[in-house]
């Protein structure tokens, strides 16, 4: 598949508008977030290892904020197990009408998924073995998350695992301007013009809230989980995993 470039911020816009999972961005999406989210394949690759490993017999598994589906379509691949069902949910219409495409276009497989448009404060977690939120917690208001990863873990079988990637904030000064710098370093050398990199800061100012390490930790913690773990960083880009 070829894959169209993302020009969204290419040109100079004469009125900043907050950034929104538009048909403009699904259109260009799988080109925009491989040369804006560093290790992007690694991190589907591996969630859908991680999943294989977690998902058991008879429950779901759930990817909210599926965007296109590739981490559906991953665990899709890699989950061997008995009448186990992935629930895609994502509330961009226009990134559901797509992913619904795609997967028909998919190899046929065992697994059912169901995709689903509703915001995922609405959605009823319930017999999950694994729950994925591959940078999505991130544009959740922050006043709504305790209560959503309070619902993910009451919604999670024991043993059940949550794997959360999210972009950092960190609150040392010094550490932060080390990691936005070096982020912004990966997106020029992916062909992004100093222009694309700053109109498109601006568009996520309001948009995309980045919390510390320590901060998702504590949620977590708060929540329940017992036992949490870092498994990925590359600059500000990080995924957790916690374990019921
Ligand atoms: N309240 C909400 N309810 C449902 N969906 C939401 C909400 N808020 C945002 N979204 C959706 O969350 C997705 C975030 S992108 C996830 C990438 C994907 N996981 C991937 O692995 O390719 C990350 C990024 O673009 O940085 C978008 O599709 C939004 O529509
Ligand atoms: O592009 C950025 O600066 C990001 O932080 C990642 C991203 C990727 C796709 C949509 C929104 C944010």
């Amino acid at each position: 598949m070829v894959r169209k470039q993302d020009t969204i911020y290419a040109a100079p816009l004469e009125q900043m508008v907050d950034f929104s999972f538009d048909e403009r961005v699904v259109d260009v999406f799988p080109d925009m977030i491989q040369r804006s989210v560093p290790g992007y394949a690694t991190l589907i690759s591996n969630i859908g290892i991680l999943a294989a490993k977690y998902a058991l017999d008879n429950s779901r598994c759930y990817d909210l904020g599926c965007s296109l589906g590739a981490v559906t379509l991953s665990m899709r691949q890699r989950i061997k197990k008995q009448n186990c069902q992935i629930i895609a949910v994502d509330n961009s219409p226009a990134m559901i009408e797509k992913a619904q495409h795609i997967l028909l276009a998919d190899k046929p497989s065992d697994i059912s998924v169901q995709l689903v448009c509703e915001d995922i404060a609405d959605t009823l977690i319930e017999n999950a073995s694994v729950v994925v939120m591959n940078f999505t917690l991130q544009f959740i208001p922050l006043a709504q998350r305790q209560a959503l990863i309070n619902q993910i873990y009451n919604g999670l079988k024991p043993g059940g695992i949550l794997i959360l990637s999210e972009k950092l904030a960190f609150s040392d000064t010094n550490i932060n301007q080390f990691h936005i710098d070096a982020h912004h370093d990966f997106k020029r050398a992916n062909g992004y013009s100093d222009m694309e990199i700053s109109q498109k800061r601006t568009a996520l100012e309001n948009v995309l809230i980045p919390e510390s390490l320590e901060q998702h930790q504590q949620r977590l913690r708060t929540a329940g989980f017992a036992f949490t773990e870092k498994w990925y960083q590359c600059f500000n880009f990080v995924s957790m995993v916690a374990i019921k």
